[in-house]
């Protein structure tokens, strides 16, 4: 791994720490709360490739799991793994992965293509994973967690628009696709 890999994860780490700092949105029906972070695990991907964008969300579960309160709300520690929100937060490495994997696929960069991979196989991944360990954790059938968890969409549909135009936005500079994509497969 470069120095250049290391810096990326590093920056990221910091930037979802950033993204912590906007107060979650809690709600009364359900524990799990809105945040602004599925923002970053959406553009970890697009942003850093495949694996650097994978790396940077195991580091940042790693250092939540360590204690250190990056998640929105100021949380951390080992608890927030056994919670209702556990799967969300497992999904987050694949579902970078999958996404950096998706768009380094594509031949000509489209902001459809990139929206199409965020709405779909970004937000489904969050969602496959985290809805089944919601209803696991909380004892509550699945049914029951896919219509707790319906109150995201508008919001994750947001956060999936924001991150392709950026990652569109930032892929479209040759000088920045050659730093971020070209590098990343040397992982
Ligand atoms: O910080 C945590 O405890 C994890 C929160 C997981 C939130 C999930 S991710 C998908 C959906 N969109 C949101 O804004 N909230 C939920």
């Amino acid at each position: 791994m470069k120095i250049l890999d290391i810096t990326l994860i590093a920056l990221f780490v910091a930037f979802m720490g950033a993204l912590g700092l906007v107060p979650p949105i809690m709600l009364s029906f359900t524990p799990v709360p809105i945040t602004l972070q599925t923002l970053g695990v959406l553009l970890a991907g697009g942003v850093l490739g495949a694996r650097r964008g994978a790396w940077s969300m195991i580091v940042f579960l790693l250092v939540v799991a360590a204690g250190i309160p990056l998640l929105s709300g100021g949380r951390g520690g080992i608890g927030v793994f056994v919670g209702p929100s556990a799967g969300y937060l497992l999904s987050y490495p694949l579902t970078a992965f999958c996404i950096g994997l998706l768009i380094s696929r594509f031949h000509q960069l489209r902001l459809w293509n990139i929206l199409l991979v965020n709405l779909t196989v970004g937000i489904f991944l969050i969602y496959l994973i985290g809805i089944p360990v919601q209803a696991f954790v909380m004892h509550i059938p699945l049914f029951k967690a896919i219509q707790l968890s319906l109150i995201y969409i508008p919001g994750d549909v947001l956060k999936a628009s924001i991150a392709s135009y950026l990652v569109f936005r930032l892929l479209k500079s040759p000088v920045i696709y050659r730093t971020l994509q070209k590098n990343a497969e040397t992982l």
